[in-house]
């Protein structure tokens, strides 16, 4: 894996445009900035173009959208499109909710999405796939999650990030598993937003390659989490983000290949 992507990465220092939800935009701004990467929001139709053009890529999430947001996605989808600038799709509780489910179609019919990054029960909606989701949370099912993320990516033609206790990320038939990670990420609301927009920070890194850049940001962000945990054997999720948001700056690339656990199929 090109794990050195991540110096790539805080050498060229990409430019992310992100939709965010009101609940983590500053996680997604304070995490993408930690990793080097340099964060901008928009909540303004207007300047769409622009943005676009200021940036590396673009990172839509669909966590608390409005039916003015919506316009306003799909208007930077499509000016991102447009500019061949990658995009990102965090398709928050499509699986609770069957109007996000609708929506987030519609959204993925009028732009090409490079990477979808959701939990089981996202991309478990997406595929079509039998799954009981809880709110934003994955939620439980009995389906082969591997297959589930590989017909989600064979429906829409994208690279898929399921994320969870392992990472699945499949182009539809390549399929990478990583093992790394830490259950406090779930113990934070707002770590599958900012994985989404470190994907899309990859991404910019290396457009050609869309597959390489998602499982190199799966892994780096899952092997951030268990650096920022450390050897500590209690830490709750208070402590546990302040330390991922300097380990997103401190962390080394030697220190985050030591113990890599990931297989391919
Ligand atoms: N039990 C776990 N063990 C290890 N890593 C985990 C676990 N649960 C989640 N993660 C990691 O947390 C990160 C976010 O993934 P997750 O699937 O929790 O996103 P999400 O459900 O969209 O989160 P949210 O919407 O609350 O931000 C990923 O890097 C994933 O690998
Ligand atoms: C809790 C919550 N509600 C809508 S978005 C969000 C943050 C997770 O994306
Ligand atoms: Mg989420």
């Amino acid at each position: 894996m090109q794990l050195s992507l991540l110096n790539q990465l805080r050498q060229e220092n990409p430019v992310v445009l992100n939709i965010s939800n009101f609940v983590t935009v500053q996680d997604v701004a304070n995490g993408l900035n930690a990793l080097g990467a340099s964060p901008i929001m928009s909540e303004e139709i207007n300047e769409t173009k622009e943005m676009v053009h200021i940036s590396d890529a673009v990172a839509l999430n669909l966590g608390a959208f409005s039916e003015e947001q919506v316009k306003h996605i799909r208007k930077m989808g499509q000016e991102a499109n447009r500019a061949f600038k990658p995009v990102v799709l965090d398709p928050v509780a499509v699986g609770a909710i069957d109007y996000r489910l609708q929506v987030a179609k519609e959204l993925l019919d009028e732009i090409d999405v490079a990477v979808i990054r959701g939990n089981a029960g996202e991309i478990a909606a997406l595929a079509g796939a039998d799954w009981t989701s809880k709110g934003i949370d994955a939620g439980q099912g009995q389906g082969d999650l591997v297959e589930i993320a590989q017909q989600a990516a064979q429906k829409f033609h994208t690279i898929v990030l399921l994320s969870g206790a392992d990472d699945i990320i499949t182009d539809g038939k390549r399929v990478t598993i990583v093992h790394n990670g830490t259950p406090l990420f779930a113990a934070h609301v707002g770590s599958g937003d900012m994985l989404s927009s470190i994907v899309a920070a990859f991404c910019a890194v290396d457009p050609a390659g869309v597959y390489e850049a998602t499982r190199v940001a799966a892994t780096v962000f899952a092997r951030i989490g268990e650096l920022a945990v450390g050897d500590q054997s209690t830490m709750g999720p208070g402590t546990f983000t302040v330390n991922l948001l300097d380990q997103l700056q401190l962390a080394q690339l030697e220190q985050i290949k030591q113990n890599i656990k990931f297989e391919e199929a």
